[in-house]
């Protein structure tokens, strides 16, 4: 069975414009499943259509085998949802939150504590949310989407707002429950991110899947490896294989220093897709 299979799924606000656009594609139990694209190209509205709080028009959408237009709240607990910016109650305690969460699904006291020391915010227990950092918010939502123990995770850029060091422990907890068997749906526009989480990647652009493969085949497939020397404050940048440059250049001994530049993963999203993640970034 897969973990999440999309057949020709579109969807539009406006019934003009398709915010997705004819997607299909699969992922299998067990895999760590991303979206890369930039702002505005459609990652949180697929987001939406999986999980149903946006229905399709058609069903289109299958998860764990079940067709989510009929899927009822006892299958919803095998799923966790957590969005970037998911409505928290304010006034509640980070605990509280979790607590109107839980108990719907009869979730007790001590799980609820022990995904809270996962996701370190246990110190925080009884402040308001309105009180958390974005950072802690973030880990927050996260928490209260893992309370079930859910077999698949869709998470809409799960360390945004985060400063580096904790969004580096919130990818190391969501590697360790991949490990134990969670498979991972993904949004990000950032592509360190991606390369890190996921096992393959959908370069995702104006609602459409344009491109999908592991970060490591689509380097060999695009990537085109440069040599950098650095001449006082100038450089020169020479393709790897272009050796005949290459041996002229160092032969003429004139560098301070000489680096290898592998191409990232940005450099080939945009090589494939004709722009890049950042708004504006048009070719
Ligand atoms: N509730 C809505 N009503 C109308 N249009 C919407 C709504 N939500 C999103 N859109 C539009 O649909 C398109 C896709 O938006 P979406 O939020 O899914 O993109 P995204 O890739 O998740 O972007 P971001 O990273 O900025 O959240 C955009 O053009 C957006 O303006």
């Amino acid at each position: 069975m897969k973990a999440i299979e999309v057949k020709h799924l579109t969807f539009s606000y406006d019934g003009r414009v398709n915010a997705v656009d004819d997607i299909s594609f699969t992922v299998e139990q067990g895999e760590v499943f991303g979206f890369l694209g930039p702002s505005g190209a459609g990652k949180s509205t697929t987001i939406k259509l999986l999980t149903r709080l946006l229905v399709p028009k058609a069903n289109r959408v299958f998860v764990l085998g079940q067709d989510m237009a009929k899927a009822d709240y006892r299958f919803m607990r095998r799923i966790g949802i957590a969005f970037e910016n998911d409505v928290l109650y304010p006034e509640l305690t980070g605990f509280e939150n979790l607590y109107y969460h839980a108990k719907l699904y009869g979730i007790g006291k001590q799980e609820i504590e022990e995904v809270m020391k996962m996701l370190d915010i246990l110190d925080a227990r009884d402040k308001p949310a309105s009180q958390y950092s974005k950072g802690m918010k973030t880990r927050l939502v996260l928490a209260r989407a893992l309370v079930t123990k859910p077999q698949i995770l869709f998470l809409d850029e799960p360390t945004s707002g985060m400063d580096p060091d904790i969004a580096s422990y919130v990818r190391k907890v969501l590697k360790e429950l991949n490990k134990n068997g969670t498979t991972l749906f993904v949004t990000t526009h950032d592509m360190h991110e991606a390369e890190q989480l996921c096992d393959r990647i959908a370069f995702f652009s104006s609602g459409k899947i344009v491109a999908v493969d592991t970060p490591e085949s689509y380097k060999k497939r695009y990537g085109e490896s440069r040599i950098l020397f650095q001449v006082g404050s100038d450089s020169l940048q020479i393709d790897r294989k272009d050796k005949e440059e290459l041996l002229k250049l160092i032969k003429q001994d004139q560098w301070d220093s000489i680096h290898s530049q592998e191409a990232t993963l940005e450099d080939i999203f945009i090589k494939v897709v004709g722009r890049g993640l950042k708004e504006g970034d048009e070719l």
